[in-house]
């Protein structure tokens, strides 16, 4: 449980409109420092978009992004990550042609990392096998080194997640890490969450998989149709009759 006071994010009014639709409309939140956020919602609900305005895949109709006390609204995303601010993705997308720990020198080559060893990068390819071992890939098998085009779902995951913490980040937005996961995936997946909390790292969960995201989340936000309708502790928000409302005959897996 956090028990930090310290802002580090903040949505301030976040809005994006997709021509008529409203995809983000006037979302506000702030983030403690160590805090793990659930943003949960129905389908089309705006949590992608809410991840990519947080990141700077998108830039807000309106509103802002305050990290760490400084506006970085409309910052692109590469800024953003050498801030910070690390993100995966609903839909992988590794480089599907090289060795799977290939794929972390992106981050591991990044600025950001370079700064935070004191100028120099280090033994990458060992960093890339500790960070993917340490995401479940056993370190002696093949598929730490096999090409990532041939890695199944469940391992690609965790290379995005594995992604994520090559970048050493402040806050790790993800995108339904969980989707398309066994339960014992998932399982094995909760510990390297919690290990990340226990680090000091702040996340942001974007999450369909209640049950799993609950045992995680310190708060939890609902969006539906782009707007928060709901914020509080997971067994309190959905208690809340408006989220039944919005859950009802909706997809949420719990
Ligand atoms: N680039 C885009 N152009 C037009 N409409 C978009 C775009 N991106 C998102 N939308 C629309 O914005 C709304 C919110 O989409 P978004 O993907 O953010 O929802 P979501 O809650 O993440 O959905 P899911 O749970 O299915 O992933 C949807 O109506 C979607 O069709």
């Amino acid at each position: 449980m956090n028990n930090n006071q310290e802002i580090i994010l903040q949505a301030e009014n976040l809005s994006r409109y997709f021509g008529g639709v409203k995809a983000v409309d006037g979302v506000s939140f702030s983030l403690r420092r160590n805090e793990v956020l659930g943003v949960i919602g129905p389908n089309g609900s705006g949590k992608t978009t809410l991840a990519n305005l947080l990141t700077g895949f998108v830039k807000p109709s309106k509103g802002k992004v305050i990290f760490e006390g400084n506006d970085i609204t409309g910052s692109p995303p590469y800024k953003v990550a050498d801030l910070g601010i690390a993100r995966s993705f609903q839909m992988v997308k590794p480089f599907y042609q090289l060795p799977a720990f290939k794929n972390l020198n992106v981050a591991l080559l990044s600025p950001r990392v370079r700064r935070l060893a004191g100028g120099r990068y280090g033994d990458r390819d060992a960093m890339a096998k500790d960070l993917l071992e340490e995401v479940g890939f056993e370190r002696d098998s093949w598929v730490i080194s096999h090409q990532a085009a041939s890695l199944p779902h469940g391992y690609l995951k965790r290379l995005e997640l594995a992604k994520c913490m090559a970048l050493q980040p402040e806050v790790i937005v993800l995108d339904e890490l969980f989707s398309g996961l066994s339960l014992a995936e998932v399982a094995s997946l909760v510990p390297v969450i919690e290990k990340l909390v226990h680090q000091g790292k702040t996340l942001v969960m974007i999450e369909h998989r209640l049950k799993e995201l609950f045992r995680i989340a310190d708060r939890v936000i609902v969006l539906n149709f782009g707007q928060k309708i709901a914020e509080g502790e997971p067994a309190q928000v959905m208690e809340d009759p408006q989220v039944k409302g919005a859950y009802l005959g909706s997809e949420a897996e719990e």
